[in-house]
């Protein structure tokens, strides 16, 4: 009989903390992580590199389909460096034209469809935490947890404002407001795989709450859920 894998999903809109959640989460448990939101970025960052649009279906799907990603995880630094095309982008992929492309391209079910094998192959043993925005809704449909993390728009800009600056790049918080916001329409209002919260899902809204507060609410609620499928 085929080993149970578990898996944790943490879904929800940009900023509101899912990677942060995720990866020490993933530390705390020992098991594998999947930053989705980073294929959907390299795969952008690719495009831009390629100089398609949006609307170049046809080829986005055939890049998608041969991405040459690898993601090396950095144990000392605690990051994963991703390497597209031979190139470290771990920095690179971070920024909103990256993040905004990624939202438009993501909207391509055929896209979609490309990328799914890829982030289902992330399911190993001991476990997997899986962070996105479909992950509980399409990708990992039979998690054995799934969280739904938010927070509201103007807390999120201002967590993005701060992330941006401490990594040296330039930014403005009412831009960065109106991003999010139209981010945030066009993933949820999508034909496939909108951003919505799984109806067996754990909605934390984490406006006033520290990081650490959530990570315990996060690890008490994928604890009893686990003990439910062992
Ligand atoms: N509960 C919290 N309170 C305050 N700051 C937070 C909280 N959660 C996360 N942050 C900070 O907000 C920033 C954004 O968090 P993070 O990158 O984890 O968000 P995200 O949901 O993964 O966003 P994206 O989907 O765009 O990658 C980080 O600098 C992180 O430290
Ligand atoms: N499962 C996912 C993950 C991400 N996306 C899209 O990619 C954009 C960038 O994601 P970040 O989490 O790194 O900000 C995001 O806005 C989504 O449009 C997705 O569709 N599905």
């Amino acid at each position: 009989m085929a080993m149970h894998i578990p898996v944790i999903t943490i879904d929800g809109p940009s900023g509101a903390g899912k990677g942060t959640i995720s990866r020490l989460l993933a530390e705390k448990l020992g098991w594998h992580l999947l930053d989705s939101g980073a294929i959907y970025r390299v795969l952008a960052l690719a495009a831009i590199h390629h100089d398609f649009t949006p609307e170049d279906e046809e080829s986005l799907v055939a890049l998608a389909a041969h991405l040459d990603v690898k993601f090396e995880a950095d144990e000392e630094k605690s990051l994963t460096h991703i390497i597209l095309e031979g190139e470290d982008v771990t920095m690179t992929i971070r920024t909103e034209e990256v993040g905004n492309m990624a939202s438009k391209i993501a909207a391509l079910p055929r896209v979609r469809e490309a990328l799914l094998r890829r982030q289902r192959g992330f399911k190993e043993l001991p476990g997997l935490v899986a962070d996105g925005r479909d992950m509980g809704t399409v990708v990992f449909t039979d998690a054995d947890a799934k969280v739904f993390l938010t927070a509201s728009p103007q807390e999120r800009a201002q967590r993005r404002f701060d992330q941006l600056k401490e990594k040296g790049f330039d930014a403005n918080i009412d831009q960065l407001v109106n991003e999010i916001k139209e981010r945030d329409d066009r993933d949820m209002n999508r034909s496939v795989a909108p951003l919505k919260p799984a109806e067996d899902s754990l909605y934390l809204d984490s406006t006033d709450t520290p990081i650490d507060d959530v990570l315990e609410q996060v690890l008490t609620f994928a604890h009893s859920k686990l003990s439910e499928t062992s």
